[in-house]
């Protein structure tokens, strides 16, 4: 048997992070226009479309990149680049970066810092939930002020307990962010769990408890809701009333899962002056070219008007 190395190899240096000090994160968190307000400028002028980012391998090989770290680099700056100015905001989906592991996390970074510069709102689609107590570190890390991947927003599951968000969704009034937190997902699976109790459903107490949050704010506040724009009749069947929350809904579910800007209106009614409608890989599979990715996007905005 071949002698284990007495001694393991060095691990090299960590790049050490700028963090700002707690004084200079206080004042930049504290001048912040809160998320829900910037959100709503960003619809008035750009529209109610956001464009997903998720660089799955089929995307990334159809653009003729290579299913690794600077394919997911090449693929995700390109979007940021040709859709900044043109959409209300763009949402990088993290498990396709995580699968990259560390360095699949950087290009993350690279792409929220991109957003930032680029003036585009960014929102994370990380789906966290858990503790209290985790929770905390979840929120320090994607809405705390110097964390290197802090976005815009960020979207959370309630599925633990609405209160176990607590941490979060106190951060990110704290720092002008914002959340979104599930409350109709648009795959089928989602009913099992969110539509139980029908008229008094699980859907209805989150989304009863994010009204709470946002107190009345007009046009809505920095707390939203994630609706699937596949839901269909499921609002009214719920009896559920979007407008008490006064939440941006972000509406997943548009192109690639089916759903159309027709349907969309059909389901949210009244309530579609608050949706946020996201699509995915039915704008990304017009890449590579920026000219392509903006006509696919400005396609799809126009069919939510
Ligand atoms: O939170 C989300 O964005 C989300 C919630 C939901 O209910 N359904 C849903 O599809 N999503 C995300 O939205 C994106 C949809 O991608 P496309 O189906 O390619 O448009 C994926 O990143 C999903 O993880």
């Amino acid at each position: 048997m071949p002698a284990l190395p007495r001694q393991l190899p060095l691990l090299p240096t960590p790049r050490q992070a700028h963090v700002p000090s707690s004084a200079v994160r206080a004042a930049a968190a504290a001048s912040r226009v809160p998320f829900g307000e910037r959100l709503a400028a960003a619809m008035n002028k750009h529209g109610q479309l956001c464009v997903g980012i998720d660089p799955h391998p089929a995307l990334l090989s159809s653009w003729g990149l290579n299913d690794d770290v600077t394919g997911l680099r090449s693929f995700s700056l390109t979007v940021v680049e040709a859709l900044a100015g043109h959409v209300a905001a763009l949402k990088p989906q993290v498990a396709l970066y995580e699968r990259h592991g560390s360095r699949g996390l950087a290009v993350l970074e690279e792409t929220l810092a991109l957003c930032a510069q680029g003036h585009v709102l960014s929102i994370a689609d990380a789906k966290r939930g858990d503790i209290g107590s985790t929770m905390a570190a979840y929120a320090d890390a994607w809405l705390g002020e110097g964390s290197p991947l802090a976005a815009d927003a960020v979207t959370l599951s309630p599925y633990l307990g609405y209160e176990s968000l607590r941490p979060a969704l106190d951060l990110a009034a704290a720092t002008g962010r914002g959340v979104f937190v599930l409350g109709l997902t648009s795959n089928p699976e989602g009913a099992s769990v969110q539509h139980v109790g029908g008229s008094a459903s699980v859907a209805k107490g989150v989304i009863q408890s994010v009204g709470a949050e946002n107190a009345g704010a007009l046009p809505f506040g920095s707390t939203g809701l994630v609706i699937g724009a596949t839901v269909g009749s499921a609002l009214e069947k719920l009896g559920i009333n979007l407008a008490a929350s006064h939440a941006p809904i972000l509406a997943p579910g548009l192109g690639a899962q089916g759903a159309t800007g027709a349907d969309m209106k059909a389901s949210f009614g009244a309530f579609w002056p608050q949706v946020l409608g996201t699509s995915s890989r039915d704008i990304l599979k017009a890449g590579p070219t920026a000219a392509a990715l903006c006509d696919a996007a400005a396609a799809t905005r126009d069919s939510l008007l």
